[in-house]
């Protein structure tokens, strides 16, 4: 298949370029400054697309390749491309759902320990030698607190699995209500709110979900309760989110993502009722490599004239 032109958008792993390499004439979009000599001497070739959350497929990408055949994303999230005019133009798209929904979970898990019982202040309490003047003071018990999910997918579903585990009562807002499950349905997010102690936003991005999370389920929510975001950072209003933690509308978060990558708030880095990680879900050795496998077995399938292994559009 090396005559075959694949478009890599970003830097991701070196395991997938090294892969892609192997079997594909691979191109970096990100070698080309500036981009229109990229364009001048590419475009008519690119038969394939590899985005991930940080460039992935958008309009402009799209009509400017006219050979495109497929994108092939290595992330689960598909908000970084254009679908309806993949859809449009007949353009397959593929993500890697499952391989990646237990360190997503886990890391869900690590925020809401993390927020509940302080671990990372507890950490800089020990670093900077507090220990000695004093006891570190009480924090909260996680087992048993009431744990509300937005979404309840693969990744929803896997952190509710963890969540039964440490006793919570589980509650969950979807589009519709899962009759597979005893968890307690709200058919409003609001509601929900109200109703637990820790709210995670476990949701796929779309226009729909975009500021699901607003001042109103924020407030919902209260002083004394937690948000965990795992998705999206565009499901939080996060000036709203600011806000409330500064103001102490809202009791603490554990967040992985943000609406402007690698932005983040710095109003949030004094906030010991704060724990911040840098959108990195499912950025393990073994998840990453799995990915990886996926989208190629994907852009393979496709070129082979095979059932797609994940296929979207
Ligand atoms: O955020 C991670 C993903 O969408 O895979």
């Amino acid at each position: 298949m090396d005559s075959i032109t694949v478009l890599m958008t970003s830097p991701m792993s070196d395991y997938l370029e090294k892969q892609l390499k192997d079997r594909f004439n691979l191109v970096k979009l990100w070698a080309y400054s500036p981009k229109t000599d990229f364009f001048k001497h590419n475009s008519h070739s690119i038969r394939a697309v590899v985005g991930n959350t940080k460039i992935g497929a958008d309009a402009e990408l799209i009509d400017s390749l006219p050979e495109l055949e497929i994108v092939s994303s290595y992330s689960v999230g598909l908000d970084k491309i254009d679908l309806r005019k993949c859809q449009e133009k007949g353009i397959r798209v593929t993500n890697t759902p499952d391989v990646l929904t237990d360190d997503v979970a886990d890391v869900a898990m690590g925020l809401m320990l993390a927020v509940t019982r302080r671990v990372c202040e507890c950490d800089r309490f020990v670093r900077r030698g507090l220990w000695p003047k004093g006891d570190f003071r009480l924090t909260n018990k996680f087992s048993g607190m009431q744990v509300g999910i937005v979404g309840l997918g693969r990744i929803g579903s896997a952190i509710a699995k963890r969540a039964e585990a440490f006793g919570c009562p589980i509650s969950y807002y979807s589009r519709s209500e899962k009759p597979e499950t005893n968890y307690k349905y709200f058919s409003n997010i609001i509601d929900l709110a109200v109703n637990c102690q820790i709210l995670v936003v476990a949701c796929a991005l779309t226009e729909e979900t975009h500021h699901i999370v607003n001042r109103e389920v924020i407030d919902a929510l209260g002083p004394e309760g937690i948000l965990i975001n795992i998705g999206r950072g565009s499901h939080v209003d996060e000036p709203e989110l600011v806000s409330a933690l500064l103001e102490g509308r809202l009791g603490g978060a554990g967040l992985d993502v943000y609406e402007n990558e690698p932005e983040v708030p710095e109003q949030l880095f004094g906030l010991e009722n704060v724990v911040l990680m840098p959108h990195v879900g499912s950025d393990t050795v073994e998840t990453t490599d799995a990915m990886a496998d996926l989208v190629i077995k994907n852009l393979e399938a496709h070129f082979l004239k095979k059932p797609l292994l994940t296929p979207v559009v």
